[in-house]
């Protein structure tokens, strides 16, 4: 950043510092929207609701500011885990993973995951898109109608190529810069095993069978460019913007069938806030489903069991549970190489099965060592890399259950990775192909040789697999978009029965898509403020 750029930035947060600190103080009893959650997709609907100076938006957020070394600065995303701007949420013991009971981190920030996450920017593959469109009944929500979304919000900095990318939008894009010698290994590897690299990963690798490159990330000067430095920071400053922070949603009020406004905890007060037009939901896959249901708007049965009136009834809140699961496989490194970025550069998608429409498969390099909390015991290196070796597709479903009718009691995650068993079919095609990739000749002049899993088989390779698992941290898919009895969304978000309220965040997705889960996060941000927009003409 030049000295007039800084300048201009400082001054910037003072006035949009003393400008929320007015609106916050003078908080009103109505808004035209409410958004609920300043995440991934909540910053960008907020952001583009409040584009219209005629309407007056409220966001709440449950996290603080993200002005944190420990966020802004690339490398040290891992720091966030387990930390105050994580919720910390804990999947229930999982029989299918040798009992083990894995982290689901989640970002508590402004910004929410993309605050806290590792920056890569993945759009998801065609057919994800093409799923999503029939899924719901409309061609909107195609592969096509997306990729011109992704080039009207995309800054790229990278090779110029106007089919794919374009430069004119709030989300700065930029191929890893300089990236680590292993991530070309990597590159490199897949080659000798006879998969193809591209330029970028968000173009034409994304319409095929797959492929590795260098990872597009959202890092800009250095720092982290999260989805709400992208969009939402720079409209702090505006009159008809008020972000309340450390807000905690607890339930939306209903009116009869009518969302009509929310019910947040703020410094230690239950308040309630009233919405004239439309409340929507962004608050991530757990607790968007969770205070779903604290409003009465599930599952019969469920909200029976703890004592909640059912005031719509939806049996898919809370079900369909998605993630992408992982399998770290570690190489001890010759000599120490350090991490550069966020230490993730390198990545690739490809097919267990040559008959498959598109990649199930997907691979993240990561510059250090990441064993699972079983897999440590069998000693990692001290320096070497790990692959994120994960399921694309997983067939797996989990579901989420309410601990009490009290708002502010913890939801039961039964994650379930691994309890399809076509999973574990996967898994070891995906372990095997791994292990090729990372014995590859092009590693040698970088590694001593391979720290795990080894060569194993059979019973001995599965254990590895149920101890190695963690989440990828793409939880997803728990109020879905689409049309049969489980879907909690329609195309246009809203919930069933219900008017005036929708859901705008990873929960909708009706299958989590092949890659990392931030853009489409986007996407879906994009497409909720557009429909918002069009029907009240704001
Ligand atoms: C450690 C980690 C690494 C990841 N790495 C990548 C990556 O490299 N690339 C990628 O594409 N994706 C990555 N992801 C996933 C990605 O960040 C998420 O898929 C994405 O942020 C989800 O967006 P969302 O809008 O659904 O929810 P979130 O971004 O989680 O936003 C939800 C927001 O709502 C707030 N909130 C929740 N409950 C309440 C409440 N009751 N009241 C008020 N506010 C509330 C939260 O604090 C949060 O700010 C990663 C995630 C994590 C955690």
């Amino acid at each position: 950043m030049t000295n007039a750029a800084f300048a201009e930035d400082h001054d910037f947060s003072i006035r949009a510092r003393d400008n929320q600190a007015r609106l916050t103080a003078g908080l009103q009893r109505h808004y035209d929207f409410i958004v609920c959650g300043a995440g991934a997709s909540g910053s960008v609907v907020a952001r583009r609701l409040a584009e219209n100076p005629d309407v007056q938006v409220l966001l709440l957020e449950a996290g603080g500011s993200d002005e944190a070394d420990a966020v802004l600065n690339p490398a040290l995303w891992p720091t966030n885990l387990g930390g105050e701007r994580d919720w910390g949420f804990q999947a229930e013991p999982n029989p299918h993973l040798n009992g083990r009971q894995l982290s689901l981190s989640m970002g508590k920030v402004l910004g929410g995951g993309s605050s806290i996450n590792v920056m890569v920017w993945a759009r998801g593959h065609r057919s994800d898109w093409d799923f999503f469109a029939a899924e719901s009944g409309d061609p909107a929500w195609g592969y096509e109608n997306v990729l011109d979304i992704y080039r009207r919000i995309e800054n790229w900095q990278g090779t110029p190529d106007p089919q794919y990318r374009g430069t004119g939008g709030p989300v700065w894009v930029q191929p890893a810069a300089d990236p680590s010698p292993v991530a070309r290994a990597m590159l490199d590897a897949a080659g000798e095993i006879g998969i193809p690299s591209f330029e970028h990963p968000n173009g034409r690798m994304m319409e095929g069978e797959g492929g590795a490159a260098i990872s597009d990330m959202l890092v800009r000067d250095g720092r982290r460019h999260s989805l709400y430095r992208a969009y939402l920071r720079p409209w702090l400053d505006r009159p008809n913007l008020t972000l309340l922070t450390g807000a905690l949603v607890r339930r939306i009020v209903l009116d009869r069938r009518r969302a009509a406004g929310v019910e947040f905890l703020h410094n230690g007060e239950v308040t309630t806030v009233g919405a004239r037009v439309e409340v929507v939901l962004s608050l991530g896959a757990v607790q968007t489903p969770k205070v779903l249901m604290h409003s009465g708007i599930g599952d019969r049965e469920e909200l029976g069991r703890v004592g909640i009136p059912v005031l719509q009834h939806l049996p898919g809140v809370g079900r369909n549970f998605q993630d992408h699961v992982s399998f770290g496989c570690t190489w001890e490194y010759a000599e120490p190489i350090a991490p550069r970025n966020s230490g993730s550069e390198a990545t690739l998608y490809w097919k267990s099965r040559p008959e498959l429409d598109a990649p199930d498969l997907l691979f993240c390099q990561v510059e250090f060592p990441v064993p699972s909390d079983r897999t440590a015991a069998r000693g990692a290196p001290a320096h070497g890399w790990t692959m994120f070796a994960g399921l694309a597709r997983p067939a797996s479903r989990g579901r989420l259950r309410l601990g009490s009718a009290d708002p502010l009691a913890a939801v039961a995650i039964e994650a379930d990775f691994l309890s399809d068993p076509a999973d574990m079919t996967t898994a070891r095609t995906c372990v095997e192909l791994c292990r090729a990739l990372g014995n590859a000749p092009a590693f040698r002049p970088f590694v001593r040789g391979e720290a795990m899993p080894g060569d194993l088989k059979g019973d001995a390779l599965d254990l590895y697999i149920r101890d190695a698992a963690v989440t990828y941290w793409h939880q997803s898919c728990t109020a879905k978009m689409g049309r049969d009895r489980m879907s909690v969304v329609d195309a246009t978000l809203k919930v069933y029965g219900v008017i005036g309220l929708r859901v705008a965040d990873a929960s909708v997705m009706p299958r989590v898509t092949t890659g990392n889960t931030q853009a489409p996060c986007a996407i879906i941000g994009e497409r909720a403020a557009g429909m918002i927009r069009r029907e009240h003409g704001a």
